[in-house]
C-alpha cells in the first residue's frame, strides 16, 4: 500500500479466494447472459455475433445494466488504443512521463537508476515465473519490449489480489485499497513507490494502457471486503468484470491487435474481457466449496432458486441431481464467453497469440475437470493434469501461428 512499508510484495502463494461463479438454469441462455454476443456499435468486423443457437432462445438481445456500463469502458478502452497508435505513428513519442523521479533518487542513492529498471522488470519476470508458469513459458515468444509489459502489468495484478487474498488480507480495510489507488495514479504520472510499481510506470509510459482496467480492479478488491453475495448474474458479471475482465482490458493494448487484423478494435476488446470474465466464472465454479467454507457464495442466489437450491445447500455440499444441474448451466455459461474469446485471439498480434490461447485452453479444461468429478466442487478440486498441460502447449502454438 501507499506510503506503508508493509510489503504488498507477497512471499507466498495462496491458492486463495476470489473464485465465483454463477450459472443458470434451463431457462439458461437469455439474451442477457453475454455481453460479447452483442454486436458492436461502430464500423468493423464483428467478432461478436449472436449465434444462431442462442438467437432462437434468445430473441431479444437486451444489455443489463453492468454489461451496459462495462461496455462504456471497452468502447473507451478501444478509442484510446485507435488514438494511441495514432498518436505514436504521428509523434513516435511515449504519451506520459517516465518514472524519472524514482530513477534520478535510485542514481542520487548510487544505484543506478535506469539500470535499476531493467533489475526490476526481471524480477517481475521471475514473478511471473514462479507464479504463472505456463503463462510466462507463453511471453517468451513475444518482443522483449512487450513481454517485460505484460510481466510488469502480470505482478501489478497478482499484488492486487494478494491485498484482499494473501497473507495479510485481515488487515486490508478500505482506506488501506485508498493508498493503493494513490500510489496507482502516482505511478501513471511517473512516480513509482517501488521497483515493481517503477516497471508499470515505465510499462505506462510506453503503451497506450489507461488507468480505469486499474482502478476497476481495485474496485473488485472493495467489493470483496463487504459482499459475499450475489443476487444475479448481472451482480455477478460486474465483479467479474472488476477482478480479471480488466485484465484483458490492461494487455491488450501491450499485447498489440494484428496489423491485418480486420475486427473492430472494440470487438477484441469485448474479447478479451469475454476471457477475463470466462477465467473468473471457471475460477468459481472449482473454488464453490472452498468459498462456501470461507462464507461466501459466489453464485447468482435468484438463479440457485430456480434451481430448487438454497445457501444451505451450498454450505451442505451434497452433490444432487439438482446440483449437477444447476451446475451444468454455469459451465454452459462459462464455455460460451470462452468460446467468445478465442475467437478475438486470432486478431492479436502473431506472436501475442499463442500464451493468450494456452492459457485459455488451459482454463477452459477446468471445466471438463469440474464435469469428470461428477460436479463435486465442494470437496474435489477440478485441476488439469500436467500431461494435458503440456499438450495444450505444442497444439496451441500451431493454431496460433496460423494467424487470423
Ligand atoms: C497472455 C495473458 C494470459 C496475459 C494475462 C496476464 C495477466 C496480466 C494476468 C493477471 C492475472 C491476475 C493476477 C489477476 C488478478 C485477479 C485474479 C487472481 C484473477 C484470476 C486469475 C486466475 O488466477 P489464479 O488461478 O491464480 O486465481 P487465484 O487468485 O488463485 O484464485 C483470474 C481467474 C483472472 C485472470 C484473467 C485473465 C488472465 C484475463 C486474460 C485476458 C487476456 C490476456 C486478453 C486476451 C485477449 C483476447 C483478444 C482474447
Ligand atoms: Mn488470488
Amino acid at each position: 500500500m501507499a506510503g506503508s512499508s508493509a510489503a504488498v510484495w507477497p512471499a507466498h502463494h495462496a491458492s486463495c479466494r476470489r473464485h465465483h461463479q454463477p450459472s443458470y438454469s434451463s431457462h439458461l441462455p437469455r439474451a442477457r447472459l453475454l455481453l460479447p454476443l452483442l454486436p458492436p456499435r461502430r464500423g468493423g468486423a464483428s467478432l461478436a455475433r449472436p449465434r444462431a443457437s442462442l438467437a432462437a432462445v434468445a430473441p431479444a438481445v437486451v444489455r443489463t445494466a453492468s454489461e451496459e456500463a462495462v461496455y462504456e469502458v471497452v468502447l473507451r478502452q478501444a478509442a484510446l488504443v485507435r488514438e494511441g497508435r495514432g498518436r505514436v505513428a504521428r509523434e513516435g513519442a511515449a504519451r506520459r512521463p517516465r518514472p524519472r523521479r524514482w530513477a534520478e533518487e535510485k542514481e542520487e542513492e548510487g544505484l543506478r537508476g535506469w539500470g535499476l529498471l531493467g533489475d526490476a522488470y526481471d524480477r517481475c519476470g521471475e514473478v511471473c515465473a514462479e507464479y504463472a508458469k505456463t503463462f510466462y513459458l507463453g511471453t517468451q515468444l513475444m518482443t522483449p519490449e512487450r513481454r517485460k509489459a505484460v510481466w510488469a502489468i502480470y505482478v501489478w495484478c497478482r499484488r492486487t489480489d494478494e491485498l484482499v487474498d494473501g497473507p495479510n488480507a485481515n488487515y486490508i480495510t478500505p482506506t488501506a485499497l485508498d493508498r493503493w489507488e494513490k500510489r496507482l495514479e502516482d505511478l501513471f504520472e511517473g512516480r513509482p513507490y517501488d521497483m515493481y510499481d517503477a516497471a508499470l510506470s515505465d510499462t505506462v509510459s510506453k503503451f497506450p494502457v489507461d488507468i480505469q482496467p486499474f482502478k476497476d480492479m481495485i474496485e473488485g478488491m472493495r467489493l470483496d471486503l463487504w459482499k459475499s453475495r450475489y443476487r444475479t448474474f448481472d451482480e455477478l458479471y460486474l465483479y467479474c468484470y472488476y477482478v480479471a475482465g480488466t485484465v484483458g482490458l490492461m494487455t491488450v493494448p501491450v499485447m498489440g491487435i494484428a496489423p491485418d487484423s480486420k475486427a473492430s478494435t472494440e470487438s477484441v476488446y469485448n474479447a478479451a474481457l469475454a476471457l477475463g470474465i470466462a477465467n473468473q466464472l471457471t475460477n468459481i465454479l472449482r473454488d464453490v466449496g472452498e468459498d462456501a467454507r470461507r462464507g461466501r457464495i459466489y453464485l447468482p442466489l435468484d438463479e440457485l432458486a430456480q434451481a430448487g437450491l438454497t445457501e444451505d445447500d451450498i454450505f451442505r455440499g451434497k452433490v444432487t441431481d439438482k446440483w449437477r444441474r444447476f451446475m451444468k448451466g454455469q459451465i454452459q455459461r462459462a464455455r460460451l464467453f470462452f468460446d467468445e474469446a478465442e475467437k478475438g485471439v486470432a486478431h492479436l498480434d502473431s506472436a501475442s497469440r499463442w500464451p493468450v490461447l494456452a492459457s485459455l485452453w488451459l482454463y477452459r479444461q477446468i471445466l471438463d475437470a469440474i464435469e469428470a468429478n461428477d460436479y463435486n466442487n465442494f470437496t474435489k478440486r477440478a485441476y488439469v493434469g500436467k500431461a494435458k498441460k503440456l499438450l495444450s502447449l505444442p497444439v496451441a502454438y500451431a493454431r496460433a501461428a496460423v494467424g487470423s
